[in-house]
């Protein structure tokens, strides 16, 4: 439990190495994680910079104010004594000394909050950096279960929550509460000890009712935060589609569908708010509840059978002995009871929010310290030796969960109706205490079936996508992957970069299990364009030179990589990009055509000089005359013989020149060689190659 507490507390970068060192399993993705008050205490301990002269300051502040806010009420009664005795002296005295406190008090008080402030602000952006340097360093696999909006909300909730918490302002707050009730218990003590048992009596039962009522709203918070966080994933989904959504007129359908669940979530919300008011009407009440308990305090010590002036006397008496301990003891109650619900749920969530994002370790070490002194890459001779591989086991979406709470909802709103007919028919069975039981077991039913269906969910078994592949890529080799739609091409890409674990077998890069190797050598050594490449919202110039550490590339050799991947074609025409190298692409590129972004994502990789180039369908979307240009430089860079080339490629006329053709089926190697040899063989390849062959004929002919 101890060391597992540790491994929360700690994100050096040592710690990370040994982590991942020590941690290479899939990570699985762990049921909400309620943590305790002392971890969430140590935990954001982590995040406090020590600064002993501030700490100095304070403590000096802290104990003055201490000091003034026990003081005070001795001097207010020694004030009140004065007048009643009417001693001039005594009461001025009193009121200078008074003043004094409260003045130094003043200022002592405004250099804290200055202090405070500047604090606040460091640990916030300590603590943002500490949370996005965590969340940078999962591996694919924690990106594919977890919604990108998601993660950006707890870095910044999460970074004000810390440094909030953090906060000394904060931490004296709590300090000084206690203070504050243990200096007034002591006065009304010192006025009445009765007083102070009537006081600690009423706090004990306000406190047990309270904390009844609380329970109750945690738990309708949490189902309630379940059903936000679906809503939060499905208006996500919504955004990522709007072109879709547009194209069939479905906006109608989408805005009901929004509007059902957010009427679902309402439900909770009602009960809640309910509940919350409930706990308000009794805190307010607690002023006349202590009352009513002073007043019976005064029978039990006077007798009921007392007269009745003597009661209104002894009353009178009690009241204006006690008054100033009265009043003491309803603020000590409404400042332990304000709210305290909103602060434990709040900070809660919060906290274990963050606290899952620092547990989940990282199923694959990312080396995201790479060392900048350390520019070595791998040659480039690559080994599949029986590797086999399917995708680890995920979370289910949460679209899928939805659908399963829409069908948990409509079921148990019919279990209610039967509840309601069968109730109707027997009415006066049920007592008013036998009704909420029965719904107290209603909600206990739904969380337990909620609580199965997520467990259902957690994760479910996928099937094998490579089965026991095994070849081998020399150095300076031009290869190519092809096959039908879906046979495991891509995902061989993201082995070889090591995105995922191989189930079994190894990948050798230079003869190392690439297992034991640096994740950042193998992400140096490895330049890759993608399908569907994605771009920075920024200027080409950044895109193109993005992966280059330190500025560390000339004019010359951005100018060279723009001529290699044809992005020199566009950017220099003055007319449709005047701003050249500096015109911005927007979010995810969208001023550029896809073609174009393909280009800038080309020469991204080049830019990087790497060892070993990949290129996913990296043409699909050029014409037919740019993907010949590109293809001529791809073939060039082929010929100069230090480039291991990895391509592939629907499009058979793209890898004729390769020296290597690898035809998967099923993510097994069915036909290996080159164009020629493979030609020859009669087999799947010649098939593929015949069926383009067939298709552009046809276009010829039409045209
Ligand atoms: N992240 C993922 N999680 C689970 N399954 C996946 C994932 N990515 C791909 N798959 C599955 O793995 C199989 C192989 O997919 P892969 O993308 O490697 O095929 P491909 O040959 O590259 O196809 P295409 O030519 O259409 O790009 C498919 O059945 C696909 O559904």
């Amino acid at each position: 439990m101890l060391s597992k507490i540790k491994s929360i507390f700690s994100l050096s970068k040592e710690n990370l190495e040994t982590n991942n060192k020590n941690n290479n399993q899939i990570p699985v993705k762990e049921e909400e994680y309620v943590p305790s008050a002392f971890e969430i205490l140590k935990f954001n301990f982590q995040f406090l910079k020590i600064d002993y002269s501030s700490i100095l300051y304070r403590y000096i502040y802290y104990i003055y104010d201490s000091y003034v806010r026990v003081i005070t009420p001795f001097i207010l009664l020694e004030v009140k004594n004065a007048i009643v005795e009417n001693d001039f002296e005594k009461m001025k005295y009193q009121i200078v000394k008074y003043m004094l406190l409260k003045f130094i008090l003043q200022i002592l008080c405004f250099l804290d909050t200055k202090i405070n402030y500047n604090q606040n602000q460091e640990t916030e952006q300590q603590v943002q950096k500490s949370i996005l340097e965590n969340i940078l360093s999962k591996d694919v696999q924690f990106f594919e279960d977890n919604k990108i909006t998601q993660l950006a909300d707890t870095l910044k909730q999460g970074s004000e929550y810390i440094a909030n918490e953090l906060s000394y302002g904060n931490i004296y707050q709590k300090f000084n509460l206690a203070i504050t009730i243990i200096s007034k218990m002591y006065f009304i003590y010192y006025l009445s000890p009765y007083l102070l048992i009537n006081f600690l009596v009423t706090c004990f039962l306000f406190q047990i009712v309270m904390f009844l009522l609380f329970l109750k709203i945690e738990k309708l918070q949490e189902k309630k935060s379940k059903k936000n966080d679906v809503l939060d994933f499905v208006v996500d989904d919504i955004l990522n589609n709007i072109t879709v959504i547009k194209t069939f007129g479905t906006e109608l359908k989408e805005s009901s569908r929004i509007q059902n669940m957010i009427l679902k979530s309402e439900e909770e919300s009602k009960q809640i708010n309910a509940l919350q008011q409930m706990s308000y009407v009794l805190r307010s009440a607690s002023f006349e509840i202590v009352n009513i308990c002073l007043i019976l305090q005064i029978f039990f010590q006077i007798g009921l059978s007392a007269p009745i002036n003597q009661v209104a006397q002894s009353i009178t008496d009690i009241f204006q002995a006690n008054y100033y301990g009265f009043q003491l003891a309803n603020q000590i109650i409404r400042i332990i009871l304000n709210k305290p619900e909103n602060y434990y749920l709040d900070g809660k969530k919060q906290a274990g929010k963050i606290m899952q994002l620092f547990k989940l370790q990282s199923g694959i070490p990312q080396d995201i310290y790479y060392d900048k002194k350390d520019e070595s890459q791998f040659t480039g001779d690559i080994v599949f030796d029986n590797v086999s591989f399917k995708y680890p086991a995920s979370k289910d979406s949460l679209a899928k969960i939805n659908q399963k709470i829409q069908q948990e909802d409509k079921s148990i709103e019919n279990n209610q109706q039967d509840q309601i007919s069968s109730k109707q028919q027997d009415e006066l069975e049920y007592s008013s205490d036998q009704d909420s039981d029965l719904s107290d077991q209603n909600l206990q039913k739904e969380d337990t079936k909620l609580l199965e269906l997520n467990k259902q969910n957690s994760a479910f078994e996928r099937e094998y996508v490579i089965n026991n592949l095994s070849f081998k890529i020399k150095q300076g080799q031009y290869v190519a992957f092809v096959g039908k739609s879906g046979c495991g091409k891509s995902t061989i890409i993201k082995l070889l970069q090591r995105y995922y674990d191989t189930t079994s077998g190894s990948i050798l890069f230079d003869n190392q299990n690439i297992r034991d190797c640096s994740i950042g050598k193998l992400r140096r050594s490895v330049g890759f364009v993608s399908q569907e490449p994605s771009l920075f919202d920024n200027d080409i110039e950044y895109n193109i030179t993005y992966g280059s550490i330190d500025s560390d590339y000339t004019d010359e050799d951005i100018q060279k990589v723009c001529d290699m991947s044809g992005v020199s074609e566009f950017v220099f025409d003055k007319n449709r990009f005047p701003k050249g190298l500096k015109t911005l692409v927007g979010s995810k590129g969208m001023k550029l055509s896809g073609g174009q972004k393909q280009r800038i994502a080309i020469a991204r990789a080049l830019m990087k000089k790497p060892k070993i180039l990949i290129l996913d369908e990296a043409t699909s979307s050029l014409d037919a005359e740019s993907e010949h240009q590109v293809q001529q430089q791809i073939d060039k860079l082929a010929q100069q013989g230090d480039l291991t080339l990895i391509v592939v490629a629907h499009r058979l006329s793209t890898i004729a020149k390769s020296d290597k053709i690898f035809v998967l089926k099923h993510g097994e190697i069915k036909e290996e060689g080159t164009h020629a040899e493979l030609l020859s063989k009669n087999g799947i390849y010649k098939k593929l190659v015949h069926y383009q062959i067939n298709f552009q004929d046809k276009l010829k002919k039409q045209i």
